[in-house]
């Protein structure tokens, strides 16, 4: 639906180059949730005002539906740019229109006439749960509801597409997932396909099912967001996991565990109904090997269940390694650094 390809972005200020995109080539597709994160500065912005060509690529196309659209008329941009509604952290609410005043805006530019307006202001209203907010003024709402109006806004004249710009990060924590379910809400029953960039892996997690991290301008990793949170290749997407999901015990219980006992650490990653407990038992008497148990959680994560267990074994180092050959053919092992956090 959306395609990156090859894309680049660099803004000259005077004699100097910033590089803000940089060989971006991504692929989001109809129906998708897909999450852009990473660290300010990190290029996500720039991504997504090429969508819209509020900035144009230096090299490379972003494709709508297969059309360029930095081959588009002006006449031809304006109807692409309908196909796409826009929600940002600050809402951009008209302060002088009221709620409904609001909604109907791009309604009443797009030229639909007084009873179309009332008639869809009212359903996008209802759907937003906003009914007996109608004739407040921006002031007067909550950064909930102030949210809610720019959503409704957004999807006024129907969008296949909806860009959020960090649509959550001035919201506090419950504020933030009522605003998300009702994303997910425009996502399952409109059909709208959503880009929305976060610095917040939380918002990743909760409700995008592809996601894309973004450092120095760059793509380091990208994939469904099981495959990228069960195995993430890059240590800054090792950094955001971590802050929404603790998947190694504490540096005081690490040191301890290492004066005491020492040697290798590994993490057993388990995805949906398999217990890992049983395998671990059968493998390792199989091999007369013991083992201990450092670490485990069990997470849900788009509907699936995923465990991470930090365990050590004990016994001859080539019954060990008999041990970690059998249980990879089954599960995922990995060696743990322990200064991978
Ligand atoms: N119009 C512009 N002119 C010059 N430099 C720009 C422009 N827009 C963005 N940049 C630079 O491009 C880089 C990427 O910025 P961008 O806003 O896309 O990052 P971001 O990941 O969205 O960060 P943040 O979350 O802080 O907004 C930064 O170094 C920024 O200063």
């Amino acid at each position: 639906m959306i395609k990156f390809s090859d894309v680049s972005k660099t803004f000259t200020i005077g004699k100097r180059q910033v590089h803000a995109v940089q060989d971006v080539s991504l692929e989001v597709s109809e129906g998708d949730i897909f999450g852009i994160i990473g660290f300010s500065g990190a290029g996500k912005s720039t991504l997504l005002r090429l969508v819209n060509q509020l900035e144009r690529p230096t090299k490379g196309s972003v494709f709508i539906r297969d059309i360029d659209i930095s081959k588009l008329s002006a006449k031809q941009l304006r109807k692409q740019r309908s196909q796409i509604g826009m929600i940002f952290q600050n809402f951009n609410l008209l302060t002088s229109r009221n709620v409904a005043g609001n909604i109907a805006y791009p309604l009443k530019v797009a030229g639909y006439n007084k009873h179309e307006i009332k008639e869809r202001v009212t359903e996008l209203l209802e759907f937003v749960g906003l009914s007996d907010k109608a004739k407040d003024y921006p002031e007067q709402l909550s950064g909930g509801q102030k949210q809610r109006v720019g959503i409704a806004r957004a999807l006024a004249s129907s969008p296949e597409i909806l860009i959020c710009d960090e649509a959550t990060s001035a919201l506090d924590p419950e504020t933030t997932q009522d605003i998300l379910r009702l994303l997910k809400k425009v996502n399952r029953e409109l059909g709208v396909t959503i880009l929305l960039i976060t610095h917040e892996m939380h918002v990743i997690q909760s409700i995008c099912n592809k996601v894309a991290v973004m450092e120095s301008g760059r793509v380091i990793e990208s994939g469904p967001v099981f495959d990228v949170f069960t195995n993430p290749k890059h240590t800054t997407t090792r950094r955001f996991i971590q802050s929404v999901q603790k998947d190694l015990p504490s540096d005081t219980i690490l040191q301890e565990w290492q004066r005491n006992n020492g040697g290798k650490l590994y993490r057993v990653i388990f995805k949906g109904s398999s217990t890992v407990d049983p395998l671990l038992s059968t493998i390792t008497k199989k091999y007369n090997v013991d083992f201990n148990i450092i670490y485990g959680s069990v997470q849900e994560l788009q509907e699936q269940l995923f465990g991470n267990m930090i365990i050590s074994l004990i016994g001859d180092e080539g019954n060990k390694q008999k041990v970690l050959t059998e249980l990879s053919n089954l599960v995922e092992v990995r060696e743990v650094d322990i200064n991978e956090r």
